[in-house]
């Protein structure tokens, strides 16, 4: 039925069997092509306060791996930006390619960087993840370009977690995470209208992509891809290119926080 993934024959050119809306009016991610984005002065500055002690665990969900983070409080938020009232940060999650050419799903004048980074949050005007998901502006997700330098220190906790979930399913406790370190000086960023990047594809996400990217190794990029799609005892398949590509603009504009 709704089985998906990044392969020649369940990947993003095949979603629209199962998902229409993949062909929708907000679809994402997109191409950001700076000289045609708009300076807002009414944008605010992002304000992200994110609680240390608030993570939770470390999935393998079969498509990529996510930090998980209690969302039943507001202790971990996302205000200001081009959002208004309180979003919670739900998880975060990559999207990464077989070889440091590619992997992120946001390009940069058609740039692709080799790993990509969400960090999603979820309106709490909505009394739950779940519903927020269906509603235009329930959703908002803070997009990190990682570009291939010096080895990150702040990606070192998560990939040295990585071990224990190797196959799809696999989960583990991962505490004490501080998300915010994950982010770079400048909080600069690209917004605009769209939606998940894979199924359902829901079309309910502010995108928040900072235009300044933190740095990752091509030693630290490997052990991304030591992960796999697949469960124990399936065919073993590597965690790899589980980006989708830039989709139409259809007429949406792309506004920028900084002149
Ligand atoms: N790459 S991305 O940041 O755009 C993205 C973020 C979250 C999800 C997600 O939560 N999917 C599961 C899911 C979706 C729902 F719409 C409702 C519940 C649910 F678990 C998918 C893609
Ligand atoms: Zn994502």
């Amino acid at each position: 039925s709704h089985s998906w993934g990044y392969g020649p024959s369940d990947g993003p050119e095949k979603w629209c069997d199962g998902f229409p809306v993949a062909n929708g009016p907000r679809q994402s991610p997109i191409d950001i092509i700076p000289g045609q984005t708009s300076y807002d002065s009414t944008l605010k500055p992002l304000k992200l306060n994110y609680d240390p002690s608030n993570s939770t665990d470390i999935l393998n969900n079969g498509h990529s791996f996510q930090v998980g983070f209690v969302d039943d409080v507001d202790s971990s938020t996302l205000t200001g930006g081009p959002i208004t009232g309180i979003y919670r940060l739900k998880q975060f999650h990559f999207h990464w390619g077989a070889s440091d050419d590619r992997g992120s799903e946001h390009t940069v004048n058609g740039i692709k960087f080799p790993c990509e980074l969400h960090l999603v949050h979820w309106n709490t005007k909505y009394p739950s993840f779940g519903e927020a998901a269906s509603e235009p502006d329930g959703l908002a997700v803070v997009g990190v370009f990682l570009k291939i330098g010096a080895a990150n220190p702040r990606l070192q906790k998560v990939l040295d977690a990585l071990g224990a979930i190797k196959s799809k399913g696999k989960q583990t406790t991962f505490s004490n995470f501080d998300a915010k370190t994950l982010l770079p000086c400048s909080l600069d960023y690209w917004t605009y209208d769209g939606s998940l990047t894979t199924p359902p594809l829901l079309e309910s996400v502010t995108w928040i992509v900072l235009k300044e990217p933190i740095s990752v190794s091509p030693t630290q990029m490997g052990k991304f891809r030591s992960l796999m799609f697949s469960g124990d005892g399936e065919a073993p398949c590597c965690m790899q290119d589980n980006y989708r590509p830039p989709q139409p603009l259809k007429g949406r504009k792309v506004r920028r926080s900084f002149k």
